[in-house]
C-alpha cells in the first residue's frame, strides 16, 4: 500500500515538533544541573575556609597553652643556681612541683645540652636517654639567639613509643650559655581525636602538617596517615621545605579541586588544611542527573503520546484502507490455497475408498476362511484396557457353536462375559499385563457358555498392527480342551486322592509330609503325626457287607476333616487307615483335643442305609521333631503307638515313646531269628494228650511247638507265632510242623495205636497266596506210608471269619487226602454254624475259659452241654481244653463231652515221654 505524500510531510512535521520539544527540555535541564553543581562547590570551598580558621585557632590556643608552660620552665631553669642546673634532683624536683602549669595531657623533659635526658615532669625515666638527634634540639643548640619555641618533627617518643610532636624552648643561664632543651612531647593522637570530633561530614578530611611536610595529625586515618608526607607529589623537591613552599604545596594540591583550605599556625612551623572532597557534590550531582533524565523522560513521553495522538487520527484512516487491502490480497491467496487443498483431499479420498474397497474384500475373504474355522476367533479392539476390557468386534460360527453365544449376544460386549467364578484370577490378570503391553500370549482358562456351564479353554491372543506399527485389534483364537483337561484330572485324581473317600492318599499325604517336616525343620515349630484305624472295622464288612463298609468309610473321612483345622491335613492311606497330620502346634493340649474329639466322633453312631452301626478308632500318635524328622521313621512310630492302642483295649490313642521303639526293635530281631531257627533246628514239637473221657484212652495228642532260641531261652508260641504269621515265617514253620507231626503220628500208629491222631495248628495266614502245599503234604504221608486220617488239622474261628473260597478249597483238599478238621477255641469269637457244616469239621474244641469254672448248673455248665448237643447233632465230636481238675473232668463226661485234654492228664511233653506214656499203655482217669 503506499502511503499519501501529504500524509508523510505531516507525520514528519510532527516528530520534528517533538524533536524541538525534547531537546529544549534537554538543555535546560543540562544546564540547571550544572549551575546547581557549581553552587554547591562554591558552598563547600567557603564552608571550608570558615573551617580551617575554627579548627587553627583551637590547635594555635592548645599549643599555647604548653608554650608558655614551656617558657616558665625555661626561665626557672636559667636562673637555677650553678650547681644545681646540672643536678638531677634540682631539675626533676623543679619539673615536678610545677604543677600548676602541668597539665594531665602532656609532661615535659629537659634535655641537656649534650642531648641527653636530665628528668620529665612524670615518672617516665628519661635520664641518659640520646636526644642530640632530634631536631628541635639541633635548632635550639644551633639557634643560640632565637629564642621562640620549636615545634619538633613527629615520630615516636624514645621512652614512651607514643606517636608525638614536640613543643620545644631553649634554656639558657643567665649568662645565655645554652643548658640544654626543655620539651613537650604531645600526643598527636589528642589532636586527631579533637579533628574526628570537629569533622561536620564524613567526606571532610583535616590535618596538621610540620613545614617539612610530614603529618602530624590527620582525621581520618590518623595512624596510616602518621608522619606521611601530606605534599603533593609535584611539590615535593630536594631542597629544604620552607614555610611558604610547604603551605603552597598544601594549598596548590587543593587548588582546583572544590573545596580545599589550608591555613598556617601562627608563629609555629605547622599547617591546618581542610578538604573537603567532592563525594557529597558528586552524589548530589548524580540525583540531579537521574531527576532530570526523570524529566527529559517524561517530556518525550508527553511528546511522543501527543505525536502519536495527533498522527493516529489520520495513521486509522491511512491503515484501514491499507488492512482492507491486504485483507483482500489474503482472500486472493487463501482461496487458491484453498481449492488446492480440496483438489489433495478429494484425490487421497479416492485413494481411500479404492483401499477400503480392498481391504472389505479382503475382509469379507477372512471372514469367510474365520467362519470356516473349528476353532474359536474372537476379536476384540486393543482399547480400553480398563472397565472390562476392549470390546469384540467379531466372533466365528465356531464360537457361536462352543459358547452358545450369538454374535448379536457378543458384539460390543467385552470378553468378561465369558469369564465365571472358577476362572483363574492370576491367569486373567498374566492376560491383562500381556495385552497391555501389546504382546503375543498363550493361556489356558475356564470359560462359561451362555447356559452357565464351564468348559476348559486354550487360547492364542495375538495382536494386530497396522502400517504405522500401532495395535489395532486383539485376534484371540480359542480351542476347547474340556476333554484333555478332565482326563488329566482324572490321572490326577487317581494318582493322588483316594476315590472312596475323595481324600488325599498316601502317595499325596506323604508328599505333603514330607513338605511340612521340611518346612518345620526350616522355620522351627511342631508336628503331629497321627496314625487311625478303625477298630474290628472287618466285622462291619462281614456282617452288614462291603457296602456298608465304603459307606462307613466315606462318613468317617468326613467325620475326621470336621475334626482338623485348615492347616491339618487328614488322609485315607489305605483299608481303614487314615493319617490325620496337625500343623502349627503351640503345645500337646492341641493334639489332645484333636484326638479326643476324634475319639468322640467315631463312637457315634454311623447311620449306614438302613444300619446303625457303631464303631471306635485307635490312633497312635508321634511328634516332629521330638520323636524324629525322618518321614519313614514318623510313619513307623506312629503305626507302632496305634498297635499299642489296639493291644490297650482299642478306642484310644497312645503317644509313641522310646520303649515302643525297643520292644519294635526287638521283635524286629526276634522276627529276623525266627527266619533262621528252622535252619538252625531251634524248633521242637511237644505233644499233649487228648484223652478218649469215656474210656480214659490217649487217643490223641495235640502237636504243641516250642522254641529253644540260643541266647535266649524258651520263647512262648504265644510270642513268636503271631511274629511268624506278620512276616510269613508261619509257612515254613507250619510246613515243617505238618512233616514233623505226620512223622510221629506214623511211628506211634505202627507202634501202638493204629488209629491214633495228632492234631496240629494252622494259621489262617498258611492259607493265603500260595497256601497250603497241600500235594507236598500228601506226598509226605505216601512217603511215610500213613493215611491222612493220623492227622487233626486244628483251625481258628478267624479264619471262619475269613472265609474265603480259596480257604474252602484247600480245606476240602486236605479233607479229600483223609485229614480231620477240628475247630479251635470254639464259642470264643463268631462261631457260624453253617460253616461247621460246609466245612465238614469233625471236632469243636470247646475253650478253656469254659471249662475253667465249670461247675454243676453253672452257666458255662449249659454253655458246654449246649456245644455238645449241638456238635453231636451236626455229627461231630467235642473236645474240651484245658481241664484241670477231675471234677471238671466228670462234669465234662456227664455232659457227653468226648475227648478232654490239659494238665489234669499231661502238660504237652516231648515226643520221647509221650511215647512212654503210650507204651505204658497207663489209664489217665481219675
Ligand atoms: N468296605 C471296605 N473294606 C475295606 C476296604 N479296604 C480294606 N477293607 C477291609 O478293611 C479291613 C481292615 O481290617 P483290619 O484293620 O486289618 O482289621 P480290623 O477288623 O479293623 O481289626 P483291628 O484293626 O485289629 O481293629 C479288612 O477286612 C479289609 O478287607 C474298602 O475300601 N472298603
Amino acid at each position: 500500500m503506499r502511503v499519501p505524500y501529504q500524509y508523510r510531510m505531516y507525520k514528519r512535521r510532527v516528530f520534528y515538533a517533538c524533536g524541538f520539544v525534547i531537546a529544549i527540555s534537554l538543555s535546560l535541564v543540562a544546564w540547571k544541573i550544572f549551575s546547581s553543581y557549581i553552587d554547591r562547590e562554591n558552598i563547600a570551598r567557603e564552608q571550608s575556609r570558615t573551617f580551617v580558621h575554627a579548627i587553627e585557632a583551637h590547635v594555635f590556643h592548645s599549643l599555647q597553652l604548653i608554650d608558655l608552660s614551656l617558657l616558665g620552665f625555661s626561665n626557672a631553669l636559667g636562673l637555677l643556681p650553678p650547681a644545681e642546673q646540672v643536678s638531677v634532683d634540682a631539675i626533676k624536683r623543679l619539673l615536678s612541683s610545677n604543677g600548676s602549669l602541668a597539665r594531665s595531657d602532656y609532661w615535659v623533659l629537659f634535655i641537656d645540652a649534650n642531648g641527653r635526658g636530665v628528668a620529665a615532669s612524670n615518672d617516665l625515666s628519661v635520664a641518659g636517654t640520646d636526644y642530640s638527634d632530634r631536631d628541635y634540639f639541633r635548632v635550639h643548640k644551633a639557634n643560640g639567639a632565637a629564642k621562640a619555641a620549636y615545634v619538633g618533627e613527629p615520630d615516636f617518643g624514645r621512652v614512651s613509643r607514643k606517636r608525638v610532636f614536640f613543643l620545644s624552648r631553649r634554656v639558657e643561664d643567665a649568662a645565655g650559655r645554652f643548658l640544654g632543651v626543655i620539651a613537650a612531647p604531645i600526643e598527636a593522637s589528642r589532636i586527631a581525636s579533637m579533628f574526628r570530633h570537629a569533622r561536620f561530614r564524613d567526606d571532610v578530611v583535616i590535618k596538621l602538617v610540620h613545614e617539612n611536610g610530614k603529618t602530624i595529625a590527620s582525621a581520618p586515618s590518623f595512624e596510616e596517615n602518621f608522619t606521611k608526607d601530606a605534599r603533593h607529589a609535584s611539590h615535593r623537591g630536594p631542597e629544604k621545605p620552607t614555610m611558604s613552599t610547604i603551605y603552597s604545596a598544601l594549598v596548590s594540591h587543593g587548588a582546583g579541586k572544590p573545596a580545599s583550605a589550608s591555613r598556617p599556625i601562627d608563629g609555629l612551623p605547622l599547617i591546618v588544611t581542610v578538604e573537603v572532597f567532592p563525594e557529597g557534590n558528586y552524589q548530589a550531582l548524580i540525583t540531579d542527573i537521574k531527576a532530570g533524565g526523570l524529566i527529559i523522560l517524561v517530556v518525550i513521553a508527553l511528546a511522543v503520546t501527543t505525536a502519536h495522538f495527533a498522527i493516529t487520527s489520520v495513521d486509522a484512516v491511512t491503515r484501514s484502507r491499507a488492512a482492507i487491502l491486504k485483507a483482500e490480497r489474503d482472500v486472493e491467496i487463501r482461496v487458491t490455497q484453498r481449492t488446492a487443498n480440496l483438489h489433495d483431499a478429494n484425490r487421497r479420498l479416492q485413494d481411500e475408498v479404492e483401499e477400503r474397497k480392498e481391504a472389505a474384500e479382503r475382509l469379507t475373504l477372512f471372514e469367510k476362511c474365520l467362519a470356516q474355522l473349528s476353532d474359536m476367533v474372537m476379536i476384540t479392539e486393543s482399547y480400553p484396557l480398563t472397565s472390562g476390557g476392549p470390546r469384540i468386534i467379531f466372533v466365528n460360527n465356531a464360537f457361536e457353536r462352543q459358547t452358545g453365544y450369538d454374535s448379536d449376544d457378543v458384539l460390543g460386549r467385552t470378553p468378561r462375559i465369558l469369564q465365571g467364578p472358577r476362572t483363574d484370577r492370576a491367569e486373567l490378570s498374566r492376560i491383562r499385563d500381556c495385552v497391555a503391553r501389546h504382546e503375543a500370549l498363550k493361556a489356558e482358562l475356564i470359560n462359561y457358555r451362555k447356559d452357565g456351564s464351564e468348559y476348559w479353554v486354550e487360547m492364542e491372543i495375538v495382536p494386530v498392527r497396522d502400517k504405522n506399527g500401532e495395535c489395532t485389534q486383539f485376534v484371540s483364537i480359542q480351542r476347547d480342551i474340556t476333554d484333555r483337561k478332565s482326563a488329566l484330572d482324572l490321572i490326577w485324581k487317581q494318582a493322588n486322592i483316594d476315590s472312596l473317600t475323595g481324600l488325599p492318599n498316601r502317595q499325596m499325604f506323604t508328599a505333603h509330609f514330607g513338605h511340612q517336616i521340611k518346612s518345620v525343620a526350616r522355620s522351627g515349630g511342631r508336628l503331629a503325626l497321627m496314625f487311625l484305624d478303625l477298630d474290628s472295622f472287618k466285622e462291619i464288612n462281614d456282617v452288614y457287607g462291603h457296602d456298608t463298609g465304603d459307606l462307613l468309610l466315606q462318613e468317617a473321612g468326613n467325620r475326621l476333616k470336621a475334626c482338623i483345622r485348615d492347616c491339618d491335613f487328614v488322609g485315607r492311606i489305605g483299608g481303614d487307615e487314615f493319617t490325620i497330620l496337625l500343623t502349627d502346634l503351640a503345645s500337646n493340649s492341641g493334639i489332645e483335643r484333636v484326638a479326643q474329639e476324634i475319639l468322640a466322633v467315631m463312637s457315634r453312631p454311623f447311620q449306614l442305609h438302613q444300619h446303625t452301626v457303631f464303631i471306635s478308632a485307635s490312633i497312635g500318635v508321634t511328634l516332629c521333631p521330638d520323636d524324629s524328622s525322618v518321614p519313614g521313621d514318623l510313619f513307623k512310630n506312629a503305626d507302632q503307638a496305634m498297635y499299642v492302642a489296639k493291644s490297650r483295649g482299642r478306642n484310644q490313642y497312645v503317644y509313641f515313646d522310646q520303649q515302643m521303639q525297643e520292644q519294635a526293635q526287638t521283635k524286629m530281631r526276634t522276627a529276623s531269628d525266627l527266619r533262621t531257627a528252622l535252619s538252625r533246628g531251634e524248633f521242637e514239637l511237644y505233644y499233649q494228650p487228648i484223652v478218649n473221657l469215656a474210656n480214659g484212652h490217649v487217643e490223641k495228642a495235640e502237636a504243641l511247638i516250642r522254641w529253644k532260641h540260643p541266647e535266649k531261652g524258651m520263647i512262648s508260641p504265644a510270642t513268636f507265632i503271631p511274629l511268624a504269621e506278620d512276616t510269613g515265617t508261619i509257612v515254613s514253620i507250619g510246613d515243617w510242623v505238618f512233616g514233623e507231626a505226620a512223622r510221629t503220628v506214623a511211628a506211634w500208629r505202627s507202634r501202638y495205636r493204629p488209629d491214633f491222631q495228632v492234631s496240629i495248628n494252622v494259621s489262617p495266614v498258611q492259607f493265603k497266596n500260595s497256601g497250603i502245599p497241600h500235594k507236598k503234604w500228601v506226598a509226605t504221608l505216601e512217603s511215610l506210608g500213613t493215611t491222612g486220617d493220623g492227622i487233626v488239622v486244628e483251625i481258628t474261628e478267624r479264619l471262619l471269619l475269613d472265609v474265603e473260597d480259596s480257604v474252602r478249597r484247600q480245606l476240602l483238599m486236605l479233607r479229600e487226602a483223609g485229614m480231620k478238621m477240628s475247630l479251635d477255641d470254639f464259642g470264643t469269637g463268631y462261631s457260624s454254624l453253617s460253616y461247621l457244616k460246609k466245612l465238614n469239621i469233625d471236632f469243636i474244641k470247646i475253650d478253656q475259659s469254659f471249662v475253667s469254672a465249670l461247675a454243676m448248673d453253672s452257666e458255662d455248665m449249659i454253655l458246654c452241654e449246649a456245644m455238645i448237643a449241638m456238635a453231636h447233632k451236626l455229627g461231630l465230636k467235642v473236645v474240651a481244653e484245658g481241664i484241670e481238675t477231675a471234677a471238671q473232668c466228670s462234669l465234662l463226661r456227664t455232659i457227653g463231652c468226648d475227648f478232654g485234654q490239659g494238665y489234669h492228664f499231661s502238660k504237652p511233653v516231648r515226643a520221647s515221654l509221650f511215647e512212654e506214656l503210650l507204651q505204658s499203655h497207663s489209664a489217665l482217669m481219675a
